[in-house]
């Protein structure tokens, strides 16, 4: 079996008095692609924040690369967080100051990737995900689904160990959220990359191998690889099962 790269242990977690996560477990392997379903409110998306140390829990740990993540300082987990982890907001966080490639190369850029080669690698991105010739263009001249896949390039650019995804396709049609699955399936293939997708849809998340069903803020069922889309008809037969 591969790997745990991303672990939370026994989250809990609530807005003032308001509890919303409660002993959450869930652990994430190298390249295996987990999709985390609920109800509208059942706190998947705080789960998702908390995974990526952008909110800390009230109790519980999370553990990225086999190293405790919450627990550190704002600095070093936004380094962290660089460096070995893309995250794609429910509601999109690019710069609006800046063109569409030149939100996707900004990871790299901040990580030291030389100018023209950040922007080659933009543009392949961009290009695989049915945006490039949008690079040029400021986040108020294109639609909110080319955003929404603009941000997925961003998330996978610099080929970070972990994508954190939140509703990824929300703003897509089922062809186009299909070009980001496959690029989140192929990163996981390819790269060992190890992806969390925040769903609501049962569509979405048969692209993963497993699920993780959240009501209330408790997990109430998962499933393993074996209850998903026969591996093959659906994506999983690219992706493959965890080993
Ligand atoms: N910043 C916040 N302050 C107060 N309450 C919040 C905040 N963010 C979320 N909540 C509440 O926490 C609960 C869980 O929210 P969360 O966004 O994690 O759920 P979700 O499952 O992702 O929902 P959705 O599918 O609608 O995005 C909801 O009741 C929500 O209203």
């Amino acid at each position: 079996m591969s790997e745990i790269v991303l672990e939370g242990r026994r989250l809990t977690h609530s807005y003032g008095n308001t509890p919303v996560l409660g002993d959450v477990d869930v652990a994430v392997r190298a390249g295996e692609v987990v999709a985390v379903m609920g109800p509208s409110g059942s706190g998947k998306s705080t789960l998702l924040h908390l995974l990526a140390g952008l909110l800390k829990p009230d109790a519980g740990e999370v553990w990225l690369a086999g190293q405790r993540f919450d627990s550190l300082s704002e600095r070093r987990r936004s380094d962290r967080r660089l460096r070995e982890l893309g995250f794609v907001f429910q509601f999109g966080d690019l710069v609006p100051e800046l063109t569409v490639g030149e939100n996707v190369e900004l990871p790299l850029r901040l990580l030291g990737t030389r100018p023209a080669r950040a922007r080659a690698r933009a543009h392949e991105m961009l290009d695989r995900l049915g945006v490039v010739e949008h690079a040029g263009k400021r986040l108020s001249e294109v639609s909110g689904g080319q955003a929404q896949r603009a941000a997925v390039a961003r998330a996978l650019v610099h080929t970070p160990p972990v994508i954190l995804a939140d509703e990824p396709t929300g703003s897509l049609d089922t062809t186009t959220g299909e070009l980001v699955l496959e690029a989140f399936v192929q990163a996981a293939k390819d790269q060992g990359t190890a992806v969390v997708l925040v769903t609501h849809e049962l569509r979405v998340a048969s692209w993963a191998a497993r699920d993780v069903l959240l009501r209330d803020g408790r997990i109430v069922g998962a499933t393993g690889a074996t209850s998903g889309p026969p591996a093959t008809s659906g994506p999983l037969a690219a992706a493959g099962a965890p080993a």
